[in-house]
């Protein structure tokens, strides 16, 4: 079972105590948030890790809790090299600061040792799981398997960073780095052992010569090197809470530059002697038995070889797994010796360090001795690599969407939950009508990601490269970024990206994919000519102006169309238009610049063929914003939901959409996608309902028990998951056969997803806003905020009942068949 990262502490260890005031003091004034007066301060410390003491600050700030993690050198006289905190420090930084790699956040280094004894560092606290045993007791073996593939590709992302690029280029020497680390680890062996230390073992001492002798060529040349963690094992990496990827990577001490090969075996070392439990587990230096849905060491590696784009290393093999475990002997040598001289944290637990290392050594020589340890070629690694979105299924993302979709989360997570509270602040303000600055500077980080447009279907975006440019592939369209018209996904591939940005209600517009601008550019994508498209689907494109859709009326039941009253009169070259108009989401943004209004041109025509969409530039004289409109007290500022009404409003007639009497055909192509992207964004809304609750559950207790552990919770908990997989997987169906059949003959697969998937929402967000009490109902947490949204999805874009109307009617036409 996994531990979560808060679990992890106990109280400090007697030869670890600080100065908690002092400590406190310095974290005030360098720590990004933390308070600067507090009515609780506590420190406790982690016990997992023998090496660098490790600390959780919990501090009270107005009603929250905030946690951060402090690292620091250990007390006493210690060898050389070993403990540089200041080098953690600096690698995450860099990988924090430049590269998409999963690290906690550093806030500050302390190199002055006058202020609790030794230099460390504050980082975040990452709220996640932590297996400490590989072989992964009480979780399902597919589990497993995607487990040990989020393991191998968080590896195989940090091995792929560019250390010139992230300034990392001086962190070590690239060449000879196995030369090196022989030395180092030799000489350290030598230091921790002897006289009144751990007792010296000679096996150790042949094992060096062996080591120094069998070398692998690529080691002196360099071709293999790069960023080395060190201490890459599973024990190291956070999982999120409840998916199966990685969100932080710890425990940097010992990295540099190097041969990444041996980042690779000492992660694998586990196949050969598993440790994680009291005694060593071993099988003579060949494979042992795994659990049961654990990848075999040939399948992970080969795993981790694809992901980084390695050669398979059959030649030198035999020596990286040598190498580790006599790496492994060393360290636990130099435990066991700081445990007798009594500054070991690990406190207890290095008491057996020594046996252990003794243990390794011969496993070592063991290994040695084997014929061959690796085939000559990969076992194929397509099984398990990209099954379903996390592990098993049907809807299986490709290798460019699963990139896209970690750059997002990545985003979102950084860039735009911290942002979140920010802009709810402007949004409850008296500026609540402007945008906020940094909203701006996250859609410029977006585009230049390639995170932009990214719903324009592959045939949208053909379309509009004829039109614009006579087919050639120029997307930049003069604005200087590539990628304008979308990364050429289909709409179920797009479907594993807008679910990600439905996780917070403020992240869809940074990515130029909010509603209803989507919906908007899509008519124009698809309906629009040259000069439509030049004039307006351009600054749309771009992100420098937002539009709205103009349907519904006040005085009309509008989720019949037909019902509709604007009219759009035609007078020579212009047509004027007169009516009233509600609930235009996006009016009232200071950007908006276009309105896609429906009216009707002839009231005489056929039923449907009387109406028509015009484009309508909102400055326009007699365009009125009357007022906004609210959902359950929130008006969505500064984007909103405006009641605006038309008098006598003169726009060219070249601006009418595709002609007179087109109107309905427009919306239904328009509403096909767009529906589905609310969809797709409601799915987002409810795993980040589930995220937060699963949160919640550990952190609090009520009746001496975590809501966790309360029966009623669990049960509530299983069936939200139960109903969100079901939807995802509609959602999913729906878009697979929009992409596959049109709109027309999908029609029943996205009337289905677009019933199932606010009600699934809403029942999730609020199970979640029932486990937060009355933290879930106030504006403290995003939960209030996406139910209401959600529940305005049970009416907008089209109530239940219509789309229910439309299940039923192809359901009784079936049967009549
Ligand atoms: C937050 C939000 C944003 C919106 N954004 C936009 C926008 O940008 N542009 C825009 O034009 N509109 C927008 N709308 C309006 C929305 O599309 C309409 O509210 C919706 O189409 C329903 O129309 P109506 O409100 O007139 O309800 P009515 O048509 O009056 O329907 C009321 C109720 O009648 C019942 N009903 C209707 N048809 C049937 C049926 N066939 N069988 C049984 N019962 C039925 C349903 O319970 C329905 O909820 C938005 C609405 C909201 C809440």
């Amino acid at each position: 079972m996994a531990q979560r990262t808060g679990e992890l502490v106990g109280e400090v260890n007697s030869a670890h105590q600080l100065d908690n005031d002092a400590l406190f003091r310095y974290c005030s004034s360098h720590v990004e948030g933390f308070p600067v007066s507090s009515s609780r301060f506590s420190v406790s410390q982690f016990g997992h890790g023998q090496s660098n003491p490790t600390y959780l600050l919990e501090v009270e700030s107005g009603h929250l809790v905030k946690r951060y993690v402090m690292r620091k050198k250990p007390p006493g006289k210690l060898l050389q090299s070993a403990h540089a905190v200041e080098r953690e420090f600096q690698v995450l930084h860099a990988l924090g600061t430049h590269t998409l790699v999963p690290v906690p956040k550093v806030f500050c280094l302390c190199t002055d040792s006058s202020v609790i004894g030794t230099p460390f560092y504050v980082m975040e606290f990452l709220e996640g799981r932590i297996f400490l045993d590989p072989m992964l007791p009480g979780v399902a073996p597919d589990r497993r398997r995607a487990l040990y593939h989020a393991t191998a590709n968080a590896l195989a992302s940090l091995h792929s960073a560019d250390v010139d690029a992230i300034g990392l280029g001086s962190f070590g020497r690239r060449n000879n780095y196995c030369k090196r680390q022989v030395e180092r680890w030799a000489k350290q062996y030598i230091a921790s052992t002897g006289e009144g230390k751990s007792e010296r073992n000679p096996k150790m001492l042949t094992l060096i010569d062996w080591l120094r002798e069998n070398i692998p060529s690529e080691d002196s040349s360099g071709s293999t090197a790069g960023l080395v963690h060190g201490d890459f094992r599973m024990d190291n990496l956070v999982f999120h809470p409840i998916e199966d990827r990685v969100i932080g990577i710890l425990d940097w001490e010992l990295s540099t530059l190097g041969n990444q090969m041996c980042d690779i075996a000492y992660s694998s070392m586990l196949y050969i002697a598993d440790f994680s439990q009291g005694k060593v587990k071993h099988n003579n230096g060949f494979e042992l038995d795994i659990s049961e849905g654990v990848p075999s060491l040939e399948e992970y590696l080969a795993d981790y070889c694809s992901a980084a784009g390695k050669q398979w290393p059959v030649a030198g093999w035999k020596f990286y797994i040598a190498f580790s475990l006599f790496r492994g002997a060393s360290i636990l040598a130099g435990v066991h010796s700081r445990y007798i001289m009594g500054n070991a944290s690990g406190g207890k637990r290095a008491q057996d360090a020594g046996e252990k290392a003794n243990d390794l050594i011969q496993i070592a020589w063991s290994y040695i001795q084997r014929e061959t340890v690796l085939s000559k070629n990969p076992p194929s690694v397509t099984k398990g690599k990209d099954e379903g979105l996390e592990s098993g299924g049907r809807f299986v993302p490709n290798k460019k969407v699963k990139d896209l979709r970690d750059k997002l989360i990545k985003f979102i997570e950084e860039r735009v939950y911290p942002m979140e509270q920010e802009f709810s602040k402007l949004a409850q303000s008296s500026m609540r009508w402007t945008v906020h600055p940094q909203e701006e500077k996250l859609k410029e980080i977006a585009k230049k990601e390639g995170l932009w447009n990214l719903f324009i279907p592959l045939d949208s975006a053909a379309r509009a490269r004829e039109i614009l440019f006579d087919g050639r592939g120029d997307d930049a369209i003069g604005t200087g970024f590539p990628n304008q018209l979308g990364a050429g996904l289909s709409n179920l591939e797009y479907g594993y990206l807008c679910e990600i940005m439905g996780r917070s209600v403020w992240a869809p517009q940074v990515f130029n994919c909010g509603a209803p601008d989507t919906g908007n550019m899509e008519v124009l994508l698809r309906y629009g000519n040259k000069e439509q498209l030049q004039e307006w689907l351009i600054p749309l494109l771009s992100g420098t102006i937002r539009s709205g859709f103009a349907m519904t009326e006040p005085q009309v039941a509008s989720s019949d169309a037909t019902n509709i009253e604007c009219s759009i009169r035609r007078e020579g070259d212009t047509y004027v238009i007169n009516g009233k108009k509600w609930w235009t989401s996006g009016a009232m943004d200071p950007r908006c610049k276009l309105l896609i209004l429906m009216g009707k041109t002839d009231f005489k025509a056929p039923i449907h063929k009387q109406q028509s969409m015009i484009l309508v530039d909102i400055n326009t004289p007699g365009v009125k914003i009357i007022r906004p409109l609210t959902v359950f007290g929130f008006d969505d500022a500064p984007h909103g939901h405006a009641e605006v009404s038309f008098e006598n409003v003169r726009v060219p007639a070249k601006n009418i959409l595709l002609g007179e009497g087109r109107g309905f055909e427009i919306a239904q192509g328009r509403l096909g996608p767009g529906r589905l992207h609310h969809c797709m964004r409601l799915i987002g809304a409810a795993e980040r309902g589930m995220q937060l609750m699963v949160q919640r559950s550990l952190q609090r207790r009520t009746f001496g028990k975590l809501i966790a552990q309360h029966g009623s919770f669990v049960s509530d908990l299983a069936k939200c998951r139960i109903e969100l997989e079901k939807t995802r997987l509609l959602v999913f169906e729906a878009a697979d056969q929009l992409d596959r059949f049109g709109n027309k003959k999908a029609r029943g697969a996205l009337a289905m997803a677009k019933v199932a998937a606010p009600n699934m929402a809403m029942k999730v967000l609020e199970t979640a806003i029932q486990v937060h009490g009355a933290a879930g109902v106030s504006g403290d947490t995003v939960l209030a905020h996406l139910w209401a949204t959600a529940r305005t999805l049970r009416i907008a874009d089209g109530p239940d009942e219509v789309h229910i109307g439309t299940i039923a009617k192809l359901e009784l036409k079936r049967a009549k068949l």
